[in-house]
């Protein structure tokens, strides 16, 4: 019996492949890469993704540009053996572009985001009329008032947060940073003031743990909940589990409900919070929580049946989506970041003689609304620099659509010359049936090296001045997704890139960046390798993106 089992996949695996070869060599011009084990954009494969074995089959999530290389072309098909769906890869920026903006015939796969419906249905994970409604109300908020309010808040925890780091210098004269530990809680506080109005001191008062009748604290509730692990739990996990008294079990999935409800409780405290700012009329308390007020003043409409408004379990979901969404993206791309600054002193160099400019006398104590207006524009490079990072380490890097008619594509085939460059591209048409998985492969597209589209034979390189327009240059912003795109593109892309600029540069101010000690001899490509290591997640998490600061002699 146990031979049949342990069999029978290795034979399925086999004749399934021979079926595929000998009758479908090619999706109309676009290779074959062969069957895809894992769903490649579903929380489970997020978690299996981590060990995932087959590193030389198409799904395999460090695989760059690779298959695409192999096969010569921008786009690849595959097959899901779990009823034979057909998955198309793409790395080509004209039908990634065509695909986001058609969003009647490529559909959000919103059975991926499932996994993020802990207390109702939400933004992030609807489709159509649904979706319209709750992008309708939540969008409004994420104007440049938000984003002044992400700024000044920025500034206000940084201050907070260097001066802890400060009083941590070692003999030697420089502090350890931990950047995902310390920069996921740093944006997890910024969101959470900008959107909800939940101004928190960057160290936590512990005494206060329980303080309400709260079981978790409101950041611990949070950040125990974004965990890839806990979300698959809730989800899968039947709760009757937690009562069996099962070593280990019981008491993981009695935690992970704890858990869910201790954030329940918190985010109904905001929601009273926000009911009782509009009873009081405090429209504009100055605090933020643009976010907060549009979700819950369309929870009150709902009985008027209005198109802008949400029920109580939609409002707690979408409040649940921005915290996750709004923090752990911009905490990873901020983490890659920090540790490309850390390899590339030179890059580092231009920031801080940029930040001179902006802030002359030192980093502010405060910032007023008014300092994004003047600040944004002037960190140009600093900017590009976050761009950069994100090219290479997108935190999402890849996502999936479902196509709902047929319809066809068009991709690109190349041969390489001799010295290994794609060379001789041609255009060719893919049909796509309907009920076809489309992966739109963000990270492979932003290592795309075909030039004039794409990056160019430097891909791999980190140069924040492909992201600087000249006059006679201009990014091919098409071969950027790091957002996405279309109607479906993130809609807190501006807000991101308020806080990332910020942070960058006042900690490019106030500090110079180097590698960890036990890097220093290394060569430099192991530094990179060691230092910028990554597994999959939620979004891509930076595994030992730790590096050393010391203080600039020059800041006050
Ligand atoms: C570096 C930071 C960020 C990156 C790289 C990023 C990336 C993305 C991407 C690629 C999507 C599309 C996902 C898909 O179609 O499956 C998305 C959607 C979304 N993002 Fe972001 N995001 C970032 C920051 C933020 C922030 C700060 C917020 C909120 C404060 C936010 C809120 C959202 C929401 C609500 C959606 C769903 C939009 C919709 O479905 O209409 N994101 N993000």
């Amino acid at each position: 019996m146990m031979l049949f089992y342990v069999f029978l996949p290795v034979v399925t695996y086999f004749v399934t492949r021979a079926v595929m070869r000998s009758f479908r060599p090619e999706f109309g011009g676009c290779p074959n890469a062969g069957i895809l084990w894992l769903h490649p954009f579903r929380a489970l494969s997020l978690f299996v993704g981590r060990w995932f074995p087959l590193h030389y089959q198409i799904g395999y999530y460090r695989s760059e540009f690779r298959f695409y290389n192999k096969y010569g072309s921008t786009a690849l098909g595959s097959v899901l053996p779990w009823g034979a769906t057909p998955t198309l890869w793409l790395a080509d920026a004209q039908a990634i572009k065509a695909i986001t903006c058609d969003v009647s015939v490529f559909e959000k796969d919103v059975e991926a985001y499932e996994v993020l419906h802990v207390y109702g249905r939400s933004m992030i994970g609807t489709e159509g009329a649904e979706w319209k409604r709750h992008r309708r109300v939540a969008g409004s908020a994420f104007n440049e008032g938000i984003n002044a309010l992400a700024w000044m808040e920025t500034t206000r925890i940084l201050k907070e947060w260097t001066e802890e780091l400060d009083s941590q210098v070692g003999s030697n004269g420089t502090i350890s940073l931990s950047t995902v530990e310390d920069l996921t809680q740093l944006t997890l506080l910024i969101v959470a003031c900008a959107g909800f109005g939940r101004r928190e001191p960057w160290k936590e008062d512990i005494s206060t743990a329980t303080l309400g009748g709260h079981k978790l604290r409101f950041r611990a509730a949070v950040l125990r909940s974004v965990a890839i692990e806990s979300l698959l739990i809730n989800s899968f996990a039947p709760s009757w589990l937690a009562r069996l008294r099962l070593p280990w079990v019981s008491r993981i999935v009695s935690e992970t409900s704890d858990t869910y409800e201790a954030l329940r409780v918190h985010m109904l405290d905001l929601v009273s919070l926000s009911r009782a700012w509009m009873v009081d009329g405090k429209v504009d308390s100055g605090m933020g929580a643009g976010i907060l007020r549009n979700l819950v003043e369309a929870s009150t409409n709902e009985l008027d049946g209005d198109r802008k408004s949400l029920t109580d379990d939609e409002v707690l979901s979408d409040i649940f989506t921005f915290l996750i969404a709004g923090h752990e993206t911009s905490a990873h791309a901020l983490s890659f970041a920090i540790g490309l600054l850390a390899l590339y002193p030179d890059v580092q160099d231009k920031i801080f003689k940029e930040t001179l400019d902006v802030w002359p006398h030192g980093l502010p104590e405060i910032a007023t609304p008014a300092s994004y207006k003047e600040c944004m524009p002037k960190l140009v490079y600093t900017l590009a620099t976050l761009h950069e990072s994100m090219r290479l380490f997108p935190p999402l890097s890849r996502f999936a659509k479902v196509t709902r008619a047929e319809t066809t594509l068009v991709a690109r085939r190349f041969i390489r010359n001799k010295a290994g460059q794609p060379d001789k591209v041609k255009a060719f048409s893919i049909p796509v049936e309907p009920g076809s998985i489309v992966i739109v492969d963000i990270m492979a597209l932003h290592r795309n090296p075909l030039a004039a589209l794409y990056w160019g034979e430097d891909v791999e390189e980190f140069k924040p001045e492909r992201f600087i327009d000249t006059e006679t240059y201009s990014w091919p912003r098409d071969a950027f997704f790091t957002f996405s795109g279309g109607a479906r593109s993130c809609v807190g892309q501006r807000f991101a890139l308020a806080e990332g600029v910020c942070i960058l540069a006042s900690l490019v101010r106030r500090y110079e960046i180097i590698l960890p000690s036990h890097l220093v001899e290394k060569p430099f490509e192991e530094q990179r390798r060691l230092l910028l290591r990554w597994k999959p997640g939620l979004t891509i998490v930076p595994m030992d993106c730790r590096v050393r600061l010391r203080r600039r002699g020059s800041c006050p």
